[in-house]
C-alpha cells in the first residue's frame, strides 16, 4: 500500500501572488505602463504561464503581436522572483507529519519547471517531494488529468489525494478520479462553494488528520 499526497504549489503551499504581481508590474513598467494590483493578477493565475501572459496582455496595453518576447522577458523576471513569496503557515509541520504517517509526497503545479525549482530551492521545500510535475513537464497542463496521473504513477500510489486551491485543481482531481482537498486561503477569484471538493481546510495543522480520514474511507 502506498499512500500518496500530491500538492498544487501556487496558492496551496506557497503564497506566491506577491511575486507574480511584482514580475507582471516590472514588465508593465518596462513598457511604460501602470501597475496592476494583486487581486487583478490573481485572475491570471491557474492555467500556467501562457494563459497568464494572454490574460495580462488582454488586461493592459501590452501588445499581443509581441507575445513571444513578452513571455521570454516575463519568464526571466519570474524565475528570480522569490523574495516576496512565503510558505503558508504550518505547511512544513503538516508535510513532516504526513511523512511520519508513512505518506509519500509529490507536487503537481502549472508553474513552469524553472520558476518552480527556483522557488522550492529559495524556500527550502524541495526535499519533501519525491516527484514534481510542472506546467511544462507534459504537453498538456492541468486541468488535463495527465500531469496529476503522472505524479501518482511515479509515486507508485495505491491510494491518492490531491490538495489544491483552485477550480483548475478541482477539475483536475475529478478527471483523474482522486479525492480533492481544498485550501481556502489560496489564490482564488471564485467562491469556495463553486469549487467541488471532498473536504475544505483553512489551516495546515488540520491537514494530516483530514488526509488520514480520507484514506480511511478509501474504497479497498
Ligand atoms: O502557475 C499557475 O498558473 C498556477 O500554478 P499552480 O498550479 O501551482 O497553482
Ligand atoms: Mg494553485
Amino acid at each position: 500500500m502506498t499512500r500518496a499526497v500530491v500538492f498544487d504549489l501556487d496558492g496551496t503551499l506557497i503564497d506566491s501572488l506577491p511575486d507574480m504581481t511584482v514580475s507582471a508590474n516590472t514588465l508593465l513598467a518596462e513598457h511604460g505602463l501602470p501597475p496592476l494590483d494583486r487581486s487583478q493578477v490573481a485572475g491570471f493565475v491557474g492555467f500556467g504561464v501562457r494563459v497568464f501572459m494572454n490574460r495580462l496582455i488582454a488586461a493592459t496595453a501590452l501588445k499581443a503581436s509581441e507575445y513571444d518576447t513578452l513571455l521570454q522577458r516575463f519568464m526571466a523576471l519570474y524565475v528570480q522572483a522569490t523574495d516576496h513569496t512565503e510558505v503558508f503557515p504550518h505547511v512544513r509541520e503538516a508535510l513532516d507529519a504526513l511523512r511520519d504517517q508513512g505518506c509519500v509526497l509529490g507536487l503537481c503545479t502549472n508553474k513552469p519547471t524553472a520558476p518552480m525549482k527556483a522557488v522550492l530551492a529559495a524556500l527550502d521545500l524541495a526535499e519533501y517531494f519525491e516527484v514534481a510535475v510542472a506546467g511544462d513537464t507534459l504537453s498538456v497542463p492541468k486541468p488535463d488529468p495527465a500531469p496529476l496521473k503522472l505524479a501518482f504513477e511515479k509515486l507508485g500510489a495505491t491510494e491518492a489525494v490531491y490538495v489544491g486551491d483552485s477550480p483548475v485543481d478541482a477539475e483536475t482531481a475529478q478527471r483523474a478520479r482522486v479525492p480533492f482537498l481544498l485550501f481556502s486561503e489560496g489564490i482564488r477569484t471564485v467562491s469556495l462553494d463553486e469549487i467541488p471538493h471532498d473536504k475544505l481546510f483553512h489551516d495546515f495543522r488540520t491537514l494530516p488528520e483530514s488526509v488520514n480520514a480520507l484514506f480511511a474511507s478509501y474504497p479497498h
